[in-house]
């Protein structure tokens, strides 16, 4: 049979953009298919967004925190409309990258529209029936909202909306601690509005190292956010213009009232109405696409990748299983997914960024040998910053190479990449030894950790014949 494309690509998000680009740049003939705006979650109402946001709210919490240096300034408003115009002017200026135009001069057929597969090679769009020898599903994922009594009664945030906001709230109430909650409750916080988190997790950054929830708790509770864990949402009641959410927390029954209510619970995947079960793409509990590590569903020509597939939500991660589709789709490689040395960082202030194993799972994996510790407060250049709340840690594994590292600190996320590659090539963590970072810089952390095993290894008998042999009279 002969089909129209080689490929039909279905979302332009972080996934689905990738994958159309790189097919179409090898040759082949695509179409891609998108039923809201190119360029999806992350670049409409996700990392775009939320980071433009922050940027904001983090120069607010400087300004309040600069009396410290000697400026001695006052904030006269926060005009929430005008930091929103300005997100959505970053947006703008990404947006061409993702655009049809630039997609359809790359060699791409764009079609604006839902998709539904309707056989293993059709894919209807409206009146449209397109026929590929592949087809790749990419269509992401939305907010979670879980069925809690009230809450379809009052009218709710999330990452679709709240980038729309045009006022400064008086109270955020924030549902989920995760990184959504996480990211933008603070960000609310520090631009002055008053925060209460509720999450139903003991602990925050629960995906992280062990010591980071403690840690990140302490400076959210500085910052002055209220903080509700291991907290159950029993019932949100709207009364005039408030919102009132009821929880119970240690058998106590608390009230929070607020005006304005962020929903952050979590993701579902956009798999609903694409006629995948039909054609015998399985689904699993939750409703994400089952694949193999080839990233092909159990229809061996559809393949899946990004949200809509997991494990991990980010867009590094749907760009990452992009490339291994094209690999396999185009060029049948049979290249496998590795989730070994994926880094995460929640942006945060300070950031908290992780790469490869956690001290905790290399232990449950039993490839734990020890760590490396180095607080910030011990390198100059967060000292000279004022950014000494942080810390570096390394996992050693029982060969004695890096297999995992940690960080907490105004810039862990710029700074996690020196781990992951020491990771990748299996490197031992004397490696940063040999490398002349510049003074003075925060990344001069993975040095002191090298000299700090280097001492640690260094046991008193061998200091004393070291000592003999140099140094004899
Ligand atoms: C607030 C927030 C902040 C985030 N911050 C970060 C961050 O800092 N770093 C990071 O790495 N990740 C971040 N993420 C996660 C990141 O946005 C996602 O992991 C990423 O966008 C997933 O890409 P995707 O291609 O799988 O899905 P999406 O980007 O969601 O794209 C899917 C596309 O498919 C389209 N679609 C769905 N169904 C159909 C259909 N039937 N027909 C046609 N089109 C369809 C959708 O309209 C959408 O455009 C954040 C997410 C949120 C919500
Ligand atoms: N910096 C980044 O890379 C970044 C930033 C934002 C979002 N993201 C991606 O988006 C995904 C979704 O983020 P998210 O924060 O919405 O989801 P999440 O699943 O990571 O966190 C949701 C939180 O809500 C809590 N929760 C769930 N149901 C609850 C209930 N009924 N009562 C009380 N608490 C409840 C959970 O305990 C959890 O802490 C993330 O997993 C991540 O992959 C990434």
């Amino acid at each position: 049979m002969k089909y129209q494309n080689d490929l039909i690509v279905i979302g332009a998000g972080s996934g689905g953009l990738v994958v159309a680009s790189g097919a179409a740049a090898l040759g082949a003939r695509v179409t891609l298919i998108e039923k809201e705006k190119m360029g999806g979650d992350c670049l409409n109402s996700g990392c775009v967004p939320s980071k433009s946001f922050l940027k904001g709210a983090h120069l607010a919490k400087e300004m309040k925190d600069a009396d410290q240096f000697g400026i001695h300034s006052t904030i006269e408003s926060i005009e929430i409309g005008e930091l929103m115009h300005r997100v959505h002017g970053v947006i703008d200026q990404i947006a061409p990258h993702d655009s049809i135009e630039r997609y359809e001069g790359l060699g791409v057929s764009v079609v604006i529209g839902e998709a539904k597969i309707k056989s293993k090679h059709e894919v209807v769009v409206g009146s449209k029936t397109l026929t590929a020898k592949n087809i790749v599903v990419s269509t992401g994922s939305k907010p979670y909202i879980p069925k809690i009594k009230g809450l379809d009664q009052v009218s709710y945030l999330t990452n679709l909306n709240i980038f729309e906001m045009n006022h400064t709230p008086k109270h955020l109430i924030v549902l989920g601690a995760g990184p959504i909650g996480l990211e933008l409750g603070q960000g609310f916080r520090h631009l002055g509005v008053e925060v209460t988190m509720i999450d139903q997790s003991k602990s925050l950054f629960t995906k992280d190292d062990n010591e980071v929830g403690p840690l990140m708790e302490k400076v959210l509770l500085k910052d002055g956010v209220q903080l509700l864990l291991n907290s159950k949402i029993i019932e949100i009641i709207k009364e005039n213009e408030a919102i009132k959410v009821i929880v119970e927390k240690d058998n106590n029954r608390i009230e929070i009232i607020g005006d304005e209510l962020l929903v952050a619970l979590g993701r579902i995947p956009n798999t609903q109405d694409l006629g995948l079960e039909e054609i015998g793409v399985k689904l699993n509990a939750r409703g994400y696409i089952q694949t193999n590590k080839k990233l092909q569903t159990h229809v061996k020509n559809i393949y899946a990748c990004g949200d809509v597939v997991g494990p991990y939500q980010f867009t590094h991660m749907a760009g990452y299983q992009a490339g291994l589709v094209i690999r396999n789709a185009i060029f049948h490689l049979g290249s496998k997914v590795n989730y070994y040395n994926v880094p995460w960082t929640t942006y945060t202030k300070p950031e908290v960024a992780h790469v490869g194993y956690t001290e905790q799972t290399a232990k449950e994996l039993n490839l734990f040998k020890k760590t490396i510790h180095v607080p910030l407060e011990s390198n100059d250049r967060a000292k000279a910053e004022n950014d000494v709340i942080g810390f570096l840690k390394l996992i050693i594994g029982k060969k004695g190479t890096l297999i995992g590292a940690t960080l907490v600190g105004e810039k862990a996320g710029e700074m996690i990449p020196i781990a992951s590659l020491a990771i990748q090539q299996k490197l031992k963590p004397n490696v940063f030894m040999n490398i002349i970072f510049s003074y003075p810089t925060e990344s001069e952390i993975f040095k002191t950790a090298s000299l700090q095993l280097l001492r640690d290894s260094f046991k008193p008998w061998k200091a004393n014949l070291l000592k003999k042999i140099l140094f004899k009279k």
